[in-house]
């Protein structure tokens, strides 16, 4: 089968928040034709590699894509044209070599990642594989876990809760599918309990709720009840996980969380209000817990309690296995959020996966709050095992396609997909 790439074209489209984003088309030849579209995160690592935008204020408040895309239609094309389309770590490298810079920020990491993804999803349709085998190799067949984050609060909301994301973790069901519909069904039960509250049920960027409580800690009661109410044991059933991403509340006097207490409070006063949680809630995983220069209350949180939940660091390593050995040496966390977009490649986020494994670290697979329809991340996820992945809500096309796409795998894989619960109930 010939796969040489012989052409490489890119515009900008929007985003589920309606911004632009790229979108990048590869052509092979033999005919083959793949388009992959880049997401964007709204509470971003500092140290994550560059979204290039353009900064003409007179289009799109200065978020156009434009240059991006003409990055890759003027340089990055070129580059590539005549490569067989399966050498992806040479396809990825040789585009880092052309920006030149440490974090992409030349060519911009979006114009790099829409063409790495678009490159791998012609290859492997080039050899007519579902793409998590194309990734994953023959044997990848286990199916994540979906952590459904269903009330927002933080940058995806403007609704006063500090904290951003309340995730709800079927992990009891026997199957992905089981899953999801333990997952949906809590939802449905949540927006009724809202409803029957007073509460306003419109929603945050990734389609959880996004109600104006009292406090992070009523959104946890809420949730439990919401669970209680589908039919769910909380825990063994049905978990849950939070995402403070708590860079967003961190200042210079420390953790300002104004429904929780007047003032602005320590690591170690966030440390003792995340322990009380874990004792009264069936929480299994906590990501961000801490700003991302916390680093030593990370590694306190985890020598404290992470025999018994997963601690992860999603801004603390942008998906950087520069970030995460530092993560292994001070055991700062855990377990490692995966981005694609915080690294820019394929290979990379493979890579920084491949550290994860060697060091023993869980890792989970996360969409990001701007997503496209694009449904990348799904097979991605199936191909790396990890078990577990984070895409919203069970609502709205663009985390949808994400979670249908993770449906479709199951029924392809049959009686061989696996499940299995990562966390210990
Ligand atoms: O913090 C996160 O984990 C993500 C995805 O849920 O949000 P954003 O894409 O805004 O960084
Ligand atoms: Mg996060």
């Amino acid at each position: 089968m010939k796969r040489t790439i012989t052409g490489l074209k890119a515009g900008e489209i929007l985003d589920s928040r309606g911004w632009p984003t790229v979108k990048v088309t590869v052509r092979l030849e033999g005919g083959t034709v793949a388009s992959a579209s880049v997401p964007s995160g709204a509470s971003t690592g500092q140290f994550e590699a560059h979204e290039l935008r353009d900064g003409d204020s007179a289009r799109y408040a200065g978020r156009g894509v434009l240059k991006a895309v003409e990055n890759i239609e003027r340089e990055i094309a070129p580059a590539l044209i005549g490569i067989d389309a399966v050498r992806q770590p040479e396809i990825d490298r040789l585009m880092c070599e052309l920006d030149g810079t440490e974090n992409k920020a030349r060519l911009g990491a979006n114009a790099i990642l829409g063409v790495s993804l678009a490159v791998a999803r012609a290859s492997a349709q080039s050899m007519e594989m579902p793409l998590y085998q194309y990734l994953g190799g023959s044997t990848a067949r286990r199916l994540p876990v979906p952590m459904m984050n269903i009330i927002n609060g933080g940058k995806h909301a403007a609704n006063g809760l500090q904290m951003q994301e309340f995730m709800i973790v079927p992990h009891g069901a026997p199957t992905y599918s089981e899953a999801l519909r333990f997952g949906s069904e809590t939802y449905h039960a949540l927006k009724g309990l809202l409803e029957q509250d007073g509460f306003a049920t419109g929603v945050g960027d990734e389609g959880g709720f996004a109600p104006r409580l009292k406090n992070e800690r009523e959104a946890l009661e809420l949730i439990v009840r919401a669970i209680e109410k589908a039919g769910y044991e909380p825990g063994r059933q049905i978990a849950i996980a939070l995402d403070p991403a708590a860079t967003s509340f961190f200042g210079d006097d420390g953790y300002a969380l104004p429904g929780l207490g007047p003032s602005s409070i320590s690591s170690d006063d966030l440390l003792a209000v995340y322990a009380d949680w874990i004792t009264a809630f069936p929480i299994v995983s906590i990501e961000d817990g801490f700003a991302e220069s916390d680093w030593s209350a990370f590694a306190k949180q985890t020598a404290a309690v992470g025999d018994r939940i997963q601690i992860v660091g999603d801004d603390l390593y942008v998906t950087n296995p520069r970030f995460i050995r530092r993560g292994i040496d001070e055991k700062a966390t855990n377990a490692v959020l995966i981005k694609p977009n915080q690294i820019g490649t394929v290979t990379e986020t493979v890579a920084a996966i491949e550290l994860c494994r060697r060091a023993g670290l869980r890792y989970k697979f996360s969409h990001r709050s701007g997503e496209t329809e694009d449904d990348f991340v799904a097979d991605f996820a199936v191909a790396m095992t990890g078990g577990q992945f984070k895409g919203g809500a069970p609502c709205r096309g663009e985390r949808l396609a994400k979670y249908n796409r993770l449906l479709e795998i199951e029924r392809e894989l049959g009686a061989e997909a696996l499940f299995s619960s990562p966390f210990v109930a």
